[in-house]
This record gives C-alpha cells, sequence and structure tokens, in this order.
C-alpha cells in the first residue's frame, strides 16, 4: 500500500474523520486523535506525534486492505518522499495544478460548449446580420491579402537580383495593390467587429436585466446584488470578446495558416509535412492549455462576483463598518477573495509560461529543420535559393498563425466558461404573475379577506411566519395590525402586495381571488409605504411621481406632499422640488414623508403603511395622524397600517393584534383594553416607557 505523506503536520480533525470512515476494530482504538484534536495543531503536533500518526493510518490503512506494511519514516526517506510529491505535483498535469475541487463547488451552471455558445450569441445578434457578414468578408479579404505579400515580396527581390525589370516591376505593383487593400480591409474588419461587439454587449445586457427584473422576490431573497451586478457587468464584457475578439482573430489566423500550409506543401511537401507535424504538436499543447484556461476562467469569475458582493456590502453598509470599526475585518474579507483571485492567476500565468516556451522552442525547431532540410535541397539542386526563402517565410507565417489562433482559442475558451452563467441565467422564467394574463375589475372597492392564510419563507421553510390568517377588511375600513418584532405583520402586507404566494389559504380582493387578478392593474391601485423608503437618486419631484400611471401636474404633486407633511421641508431644498437627492442626503423622516406622498399622490384604493411613521418627529406623527384620521373620515380608501407606536393607530376602525404568525385579538382602541391582553399590556408599557 502507498502512503501519501503530508507536507505538514496533518489536521487531527481530519485525521480522526477519515479514521472513522475505516472502520477500526477496538484495538486500533484512536485516543491518539482525539486527544489532539482540541489543542492548537501546530504547537502540539511535533515530529513524534506526526511519526506516530503515520504508524497508525498505515498500519490502519493495511489493515483494512489486508497486508503488512513495513513502517518506514526515518527523516531521509521522509524528505524523499516529500521531494518526489513536490515535483509529481509540479510537473504538468501534476496535482498543484488541478482547479478540481473549486471547480466542483463553482459548477452550478450546466457546461456550455463552444457551438451552443456561439449559437446563443448568434441568436442575439442575428438580427443585424449584416454586420456580421460585413466583417467576415472584410477578414477573408484581409487574410488573403496578407497572406499572398511574402510570396510578392521574396519574388520582387529575386526578380531584382536577376535583373528582369518587367517582373520586378510587376511584383511591386502588385506588393503595393496588396498592401492598399490590405491596409483597408483590416481597418474595415476591426470596425465591424467593433460594432458587432458593442450590439452584442448590449443584447445581454439588455436580455439579462430584462429576465432579472421579472425574477420572483424570492430570487432575490436569495440573491447577492454584488453577485448579480458582476453577470451584467464584468461577465457579459467578457463574454462578448468570443465575436468582437476571439472569433476574429482565430479565424483570420486560420484562413492565413491554411493558406500558408497549402503554399508549402506545394513548394516541397517533405519540407512542409515536417512544419505540419511541429503545428499539429503546438495545437495539441494548445488545446489542452485552452480546456485549462476554460477552468481557470470560470472559477475566476465566481471570485470576482464574491469580492464584488464583499465590496458592495461594505460600501453600502459604510456607516456601522466606521462605527463599529471593522475596516480591517472588511479588508481582510475583501483580500481573501483577492488572494484566491491571485493564486488562480498564479497558476494561470505559470501554465501561460509553459505553453510560450512549448511554442518558442517548436518555433526555432522549423526554423532550424528549414534550413537544414532546405540547404541540403539546395545543394542537391532540387530547389531553388528563392524557393527556400518563401518556404522559411511562410512556415514562420505558419507557426505564428498557429500560436495566435492557440492564444486567441485560450482567450475564447475562458469567454465561454464565462458565458455559462450568463446564459443559465438569460434562461431563467419569468414569475408567474408576468406570465399569467389576471382580470381586471371595473373598479377596486377595497375589500379584502384572507382566508386560512398560512405562508413560510421559501428560503426558511421550516419556521412557519403565518398560520391559519382569517380575517376580513372592508371597503374603507383603517386597520392596524400590530404586535411583537417577528409576529408576522409585513409578511401579511407582502402577501396582499402579491410579493409571495401563500403556502395555503386564500387572498380575496373585492370577492376575487388575488392570484386571478391582473397584478399590475392591482398594484397602481395600492399604494404602499415600507418600513424604510429608498428613494431613487433622481429629483424629489420624479420621487414623488415614481410608478404613477397619470399623468400628474405640479399642482397634484405639491398637494400630495402637503397632504404628507412634505412641502415645507422640500421647499426649502436648494432646489425645491427638483433637488436631487438619494438615499443618504436625507433623514429617515424625510424619506418617509416623501414615500407617503409617493403612495397618496396615486389616489389609491387600498393604503398600506408598514411602519410608515417610525422615523417621523413628534410634529410630523402628530399630523400624519391627522392624515389618517382624515383618511378614515373622508372614507375614500381602505387602509392597512402596521405600527409599532400603539398611539398612532388609536383611531383605527380595527386593531388586529399578532403573535407569532397568528391573530390573537382583533377589536377597536377601547375593546382591547377592557380585553386586557397583549394590546393593553404593550400599551401600558410604552405608556410607562413614555412617563
Ligand atoms: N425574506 C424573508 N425570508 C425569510 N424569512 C423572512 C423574510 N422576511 C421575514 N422573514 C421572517 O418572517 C418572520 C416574520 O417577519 P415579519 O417581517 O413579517 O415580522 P413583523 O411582525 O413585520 O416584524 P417587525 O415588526 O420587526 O417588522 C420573522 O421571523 C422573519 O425573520
Amino acid at each position: 500500500m502507498s502512503l501519501i505523506l503530508h507536507n505538514h503536520p496533518p489536521n487531527p480533525l481530519h485525521t480522526n474523520f477519515h479514521i472513522n470512515k475505516l472502520n477500526f476494530p477496538a484495538k486500533f482504538d484512536l485516543k491518539f486523535t482525539r486527544r489532539k484534536v482540541n489543542r492548537n495543531v501546530d504547537r502540539s503536533f511535533d515530529r513524534r506525534d506526526y511519526r506516530r500518526f503515520v504508524f497508525v493510518t498505515q498500519a490502519k490503512a493495511a489493515y483494512v486492505e489486508g497486508e503488512n506494511v513495513d513502517v518506514n519514516v526515518d527523516g531521509v526517506s521522509e524528505r524523499l518522499l516529500k521531494l518526489v510529491k513536490f515535483v509529481t505535483a509540479v510537473l504538468p498535469g501534476g496535482k498543484w495544478w488541478s482547479f478540481d475541487e473549486e471547480v466542483e463547488i463553482a459548477q452550478i451552471a450546466k457546461p456550455v460548449t463552444l457551438v451552443r455558445a456561439l449559437t446563443r450569441m448568434w441568436a442575439l445578434i442575428a438580427t443585424d446580420r449584416w454586420v456580421i457578414f460585413a466583417a467576415f468578408t472584410a477578414l477573408i479579404l484581409t487574410a488573403l491579402t496578407e497572406i499572398s505579400i511574402p510570396h510578392f515580396m521574396t519574388a520582387s527581390i529575386f526578380s531584382a537580383q536577376s535583373g528582369n525589370t518587367t517582373v520586378f516591376y510587376r511584383n511591386v505593383k502588385m506588393l503595393i495593390i496588396l498592401s492598399l487593400t490590405s491596409g483597408i480591409c483590416s481597418g474595415l474588419r476591426g470596425c465591424w467587429f467593433g460594432i458587432a461587439n458593442m450590439i452584442l454587449v448590449k443584447r445581454m445586457r439588455e436580455t439579462l436585466y430584462s429576465v432579472l427584473l421579472l425574477q420572483d422576490i424570492n430570487y432575490f431573497d436569495n440573491e447577492s446584488i454584488g453577485d448579480l451586478t458582476s453577470r451584467l457587468g464584468s461577465d457579459c464584457q467578457q463574454v462578448s470578446r468570443v465575436i468582437g475578439n476571439d472569433l476574429n482573430l482565430i479565424l483570420r489566423n486560420l484562413l492565413q495558416a491554411t493558406g500558408a500550409l497549402i503554399y508549402l506543401l506545394f513548394l516541397s511537401w517533405q519540407l512542409g509535412l515536417c512544419t505540419l507535424a511541429i503545428c499539429s504538436t503546438l495545437s495539441l499543447i494548445m488545446l489542452r492549455y485552452g480546456q485549462y484556461q476554460k477552468k481557470a476562467a470560470k472559477l475566476t469569475q465566481e471570485y470576482t462576483a464574491s469580492a464584488n458582493e464583499v465590496a458592495q456590502e461594505t460600501f453600502s453598509l459604510m456607516r456601522t463598518v466606521r462605527v463599529y470599526g471593522t475596516e480591517h475585518k472588511e479588508f481582510g474579507r475583501y483580500k481573501s477573495w483577492l488572494e484566491k483571485l491571485a493564486d488562480i492567476s498564479f497558476r494561470t500565468s505559470a501554465a501561460y509560461g509553459i505553453w510560450n516556451c512549448s511554442f518558442n522552442t517548436l518555433y526555432h525547431s522549423t526554423q532550424v529543420i528549414a534550413v537544414l532540410m532546405g540547404g541540403m535541397s539546395i545543394m542537391a539542386g532540387h530547389i531553388t535559393a528563392e524557393q527556400l526563402t518563401k518556404f522559411v517565410l511562410y512556415s514562420e507565417w505558419l507557426i505564428y498563425s498557429t500560436w495566435f489562433v492557440g492564444d486567441n482559442l485560450s482567450s475564447l475558451m475562458q469567454s465561454v466558461g464565462a458565458s455559462e452563467k450568463v446564459f443559465q441565467m438569460m434562461d431563467f422564467a419569468p414569475s408567474d404573475q408576468f406570465t399569467s394574463k389576471g382580470s381586471k375589475l371595473p373598479s377596486l372597492k377595497g375589500h379584502i379577506e384572507f382566508r386560512n392564510v398560512s405562508f413560510s419563507y421559501s428560503s426558511r421553510e421550516t419556521a412557519h411566519v403565518l398560520k391559519d390568517i382569517n380575517i376580513a377588511v372592508d371597503p374603507y375600513e383603517v386597520v392596524a395590525l400590530v404586535g411583537l418584532s417577528g409576529s408576522g405583520k409585513s409578511t401579511i402586507v407582502n402577501l396582499l402586495l402579491r410579493l409571495y404566494e401563500p403556502t395555503s389559504g386564500q387572498i380575496l380582493i373585492d370577492g376575487s381571488p388575488l392570484k386571478d387578478l391582473d397584478i399590475k392593474w392591482l398594484r397602481e391601485r395600492i399604494g404602499y409605504v415600507g418600513q424604510e423608503p429608498k428613494l431613487f437618486r433622481m429629483d424629489v419631484r420624479s420621487n414623488i411621481a415614481y410608478g404613477c400611471t397619470e399623468d400628474v401636474t405640479q399642482e397634484d404633486i405639491e398637494q400630495a406632499a402637503k397632504q404628507a407633511y412634505a412641502h415645507d421641508f422640500i421647499s426649502s431644498l436648494p432646489d425645491g422640488y427638483k433637488t436631487i437627492v438619494d438615499d443618504d442626503l436625507l433623514s429617515g423622516g424625510q424619506k418617509q414623508r416623501i414615500a407617503i406622498a409617493r403612495a397618496l399622490l396615486r389616489n389609491p384604493s387600498i393604503l398600506i403603511l408598514d411602519e410608515a411613521t417610525s422615523a417621523l418627529d413628534a410634529e410630523s406623527e402628530y399630523n400624519i395622524k391627522g392624515v389618517l384620521s382624515a383618511v378614515g373620515e373622508n372614507k375614500k380608501r381602505t387602509v392597512i397600517i402596521i405600527a409599532h407606536r400603539l398611539s398612532t393607530i388609536q383611531a383605527a376602525d380595527r386593531i388586529v393584534v399578532m403573535d407569532r404568525g397568528q391573530i390573537i385579538e382583533m377589536g377597536n382602541h377601547r375593546e382591547l383594553l377592557l380585553k386586557d391582553g397583549l394590546y393593553a399590556q404593550l400599551t401600558r408599557r410604552q405608556v410607562n416607557a413614555v412617563g
């Protein structure tokens, strides 16, 4: 049996695991490894322990395989084994080069073949196929003209040497025509391929972005923003290189290599075959190298996305990071991904070195063979010096073209590797909400009913967030949801907005199942203010009018802002309603007031306020209470309000008290105080806290 020695003392935890797996009888008790488990490996695992470990492991492995093993781990053989292990690991194909473990972890997407990737790209660019045709025409012309130049160049030199003026000028004329044609076509080729590239990146981003926008909210619960922006940004850019760069150069060089090979075989088939053999060896090496690059690209892509994710999270939580002084820790998190990237890059650079070394050796071998065999043929009178010069020039051309093909092929493989995740994401089906055509009611009165509704979030299916909820809200009623944090209040609202589907039970709006209604139509009639409203980076006016389908005037906007008690502070901003704001420029209360104005502007039939007053000062809250009671008195809409500050919702028609996903009390403020349940308890607590 063979034993692999570790470079470092083995981790006793791992040892324990492996040995337990081998299932030894009692005589091979593992007291030794267990004793080590809780101790620091580096300090406690000394050389003697190491030998004991080796002995125990060998003996046990031998026991399992029924062999007798002569355990020999003296210093010399140990070092020799280490050296052998190191050398075999770093040799091409050795363990050091392997990405297998990591690739397995990152292998989320179905592998994409080159043909499949090209088919997908073609589908994206097909409407502008003329660009591709123009680009390929220019490419073919460039390749043909360029490959003809060495022939006429050599012919010109040798005709000048032989004093044949007519032939000389004819060749020079051809050289001028070819050089001009090749220059123009090369420029056109670059330009058309650049345009094709731009179209492809644009279409890919459009497609991916539109697919992502139509995903279920569940999807965004599980994905990180950094990851998604990375797919849209760097991955799409990388994939687009296939047409704009890789394929273009591969085809050009392939054409030139074929032309050069035919010419070489025509000049001397023996020399031609020798060069072909060298180029085939080069092709095999580059094929292997290309596969390696593809794997590396996939990992690089994953690690880059993870690094982006960390940076994105840190920047968005910069205030928290600063307050808790965790800059160093965040740097460490980011750096750990950079180190992984550097590790991949280190191995790919080493692989590139091997590839380059093979190329150079083979390239010079071609020259030596050409000069040796060609020189012998000249001496034997089989070929002329002009033919040999042409041969050397074309064989150089052939090998360089092969090298370029290889170089671009590995880049192509990288791009194809990067395309896997992007194409997989492009295939995501849109959420059912966007595919099913729901019905529109003649008008929305605002009757809401939850019938035996239960719910769990898909990311935590075992946690039953809502259990058998039954509640009916009449049109124009103001209903408040209260309860301890985590009792499921926001989840009720999420289901009402159809951000998630109930696990069981049914929600009815004006008597129609929510699932059967046109969700866009319904959402246009619902005003919603979330717990921590976010603003878009645009002016205040546009933020208030956001998502409003009807044409709104400045008066409408100001009216909504006045109702939300936002007009005064907006007027005091430098450019009033035209001031550009974003999430960081306004206070929490100001953002909430803008969000309330946004909700009121749509004149919704159902208004949902999820802790919309939590960040307001006492005066604003008092004013908003005024708005709410006016809403109640005007009887224009159904209002669902969630509040922790119970003083805000005393005027509600009905208060629903929730506890651990269930409704435990229901009634108006007075009734619930008399009941002396959780609501009364919470109210007393808040009054005492203020007192
Ligand atoms: N997107 C989500 N994925 C998984 N679990 C979630 C998600 N959103 C909320 N939860 C869990 O569901 C439970 C109910 O959350 P919910 O936000 O509805 O409570 P809440 O009563 O509104 O709390 P709060 O008053 O603190 O806002 C909590 O245990 C929460 O951790």
